[in-house]
């Protein structure tokens, strides 16, 4: 994966689009577009500019489609390399033999993520970054599109980049003292520096978790008893009639899963069959997914009507918020743990969703999406730290070597094995 022969992919999903892109990057990439292409010659195109011509079979000079051509000449571009861009219309007979034309034409099929491992090999990014590439392309929420993006722009690398130089100068200043104990060299405030470090360091693992929710996200399962309005709560809450409701207690039979995406976090709403003791046997399995459901899922939405008599509680586990339903009728009962709302006007659906951001993201909402790879990074830096904050002085040195290497790891480069590299890079998609 070091070479930098003209390598070729398509950038854009696998279906049908108005438009596809077809990449090519490499030493030789724009000879490679003269063969294919008809119009102005891209190897006297100035980068940065798009020029409107035909695509051709380099074998038999079939016109393939009419595209646009975007240049780019090295440094200057994705890659640092030569590259181009083959704007054409979106179909996959389109995309399909347009690769085809440039395989034939000198390239070869790219590897996934070949292009931001190039990108990376040329100092376009570093390793953090790019794991922010491909977190943006694979974020399924806007929380991880926000964390991502400020991470791709460098925020994060800088942050680390400081840290690490803290580090560097307190190793320099240690040495310093251990070379020339006569020099008089100012004495070390070593374990403040390290403390705030490590204090930095915790921060960044205390976004861990929001992390976690931007990427994976979570289920909020909604149970309570028949009738007590969840269905119509989780249509509330979706913006449109996702599940059927009715006044006949049991309509929910099986569970329903719909894609809700709050706060920026991408969650799974889970409707519930409405809890009760019944002898009906199809019912009775669907109160008891309903039960099964709840005990998994991130956090529990209990119902109750509060214009019907208070029912008795069932079991709820520790991650539960509670709605009383039908606020637009008069109460039955009261009860300040309960976050009353009406699905029909819609009074209450504000404070429940709050409650729901609060309880996802209680602790601050993250300002950068760690990868597990990042995760484990920091925690190694922390540990080194702390270890180093409990030695003399005169010892610490290793420790704190080892903190920094940890920290450096983040940004890549020279800290990181090849083997860890590739392993960031093989879960890019190809085109990437
Ligand atoms: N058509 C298209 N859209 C895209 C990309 C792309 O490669 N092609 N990107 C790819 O992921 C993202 C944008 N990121 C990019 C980052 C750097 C350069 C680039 O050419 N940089 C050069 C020149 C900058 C300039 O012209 O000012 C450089 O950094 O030297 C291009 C895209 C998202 N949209
Ligand atoms: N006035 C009023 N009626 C509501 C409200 N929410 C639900 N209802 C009515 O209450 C009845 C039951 O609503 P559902 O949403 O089907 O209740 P459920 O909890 O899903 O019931 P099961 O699926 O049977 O467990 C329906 O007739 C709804 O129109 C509300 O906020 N206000
Ligand atoms: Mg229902």
């Amino acid at each position: 994966m070091t070479l930098k022969d003209p390598i070729c992919a398509i950038a854009t999903p696998l279906g049908k689009g108005a438009i596809g892109v077809v990449r090519l990057s490499g030493e030789g990439a724009l000879e490679v577009a003269s063969r294919v292409w008809r119009g102005k010659d891209p190897r006297k195109l100035k980068g940065g500019r798009f020029t409107l011509g035909e695509v051709v079979d380099p074998e038999t000079g079939e016109v393939l489609d009419q595209a646009l051509l975007l240049v780019f000449r090295a440094p200057r571009s994705y890659t640092g390399e030569d590259a181009c861009e083959f704007h054409t219309h979106g179909s996959m007979a389109v995309l399909r033999r347009v690769l085809e034309a440039l395989v034939k034409a000198g390239a070869r099929l790219a590897g996934p993520g070949e292009f931001t491992f190039r990108a990376y090999m040329n100092g376009k990014l570093d390793l953090a970054q790019a794991e922010a590439v491909l977190a943006l392309v694979e974020a399924e929420g806007d929380l991880a599109r926000r964390q991502a993006l400020r991470s791709l722009e460098g925020s994060f690398s800088r942050k680390i980049a400081a840290l690490e130089d803290r580090l560097l100068s307190l190793l320099a200043h240690i040495q310093a003292l251990l070379d020339y104990p006569e020099e008089g060299v100012e004495p070390l405030e070593a374990r403040r520096v390290i403390g705030e470090v490590l204090e930095e360091v915790e921060a960044l693992l205390a976004q861990a978790r929001s992390s976690r929710l931007a990427q994976r996200g979570a289920r909020l399962a909604l149970i309570g008893a028949p009738n007590a309005g969840k269905s119509s709560l989780l249509n509330a809450l979706l913006g449109y009639e996702r599940a059927l409701v009715s006044p006949i207690p049991g309509t929910t039979r099986d569970y329903l899963e719909a894609p809700l995406e709050l706060f920026g976090i991408p969650l799974v709403a889970v409707d519930t069959a409405g809890i009760r003791d019944t002898l009906d046997p199809l019912e009775r399995a669907g109160v008891e997914r309903a039960l099964r459901i709840a005990e998994e899922a991130d956090l529990v939405l209990y119902v109750a009507d509060r214009s019907a008599p208070r029912p008795s509680l069932p079991p709820l586990p520790p991650r539960t918020l509670k709605a009383a339903t039908k606020a637009d009728l008069p109460p039955l009962w009261e009860d300040a743990e309960f976050i009353p709302v009406s699905s029909v006007t819609g009074e209450g659906l504000g404070q429940l969703k709050e409650a729901i951001r609060e309880a996802f993201l209680g602790r601050g909402e993250g300002e950068y999406l760690l990868s597990e790879r990042q995760i484990e990074a920091l925690h190694q830096a922390r540990e080194r730290l702390l270890e180093a904050k409990n030695l003399p002085e005169d010892l610490m040195g290793l420790a704190l070597e080892e903190a920094l290497k940890a920290l450096a790891s983040l940004r890549g480069r020279k800290e990181v094995s090849e083997e860890v590299v590739a392993r960031v890079f093989q879960n890019f998609c190809v085109g990437k």
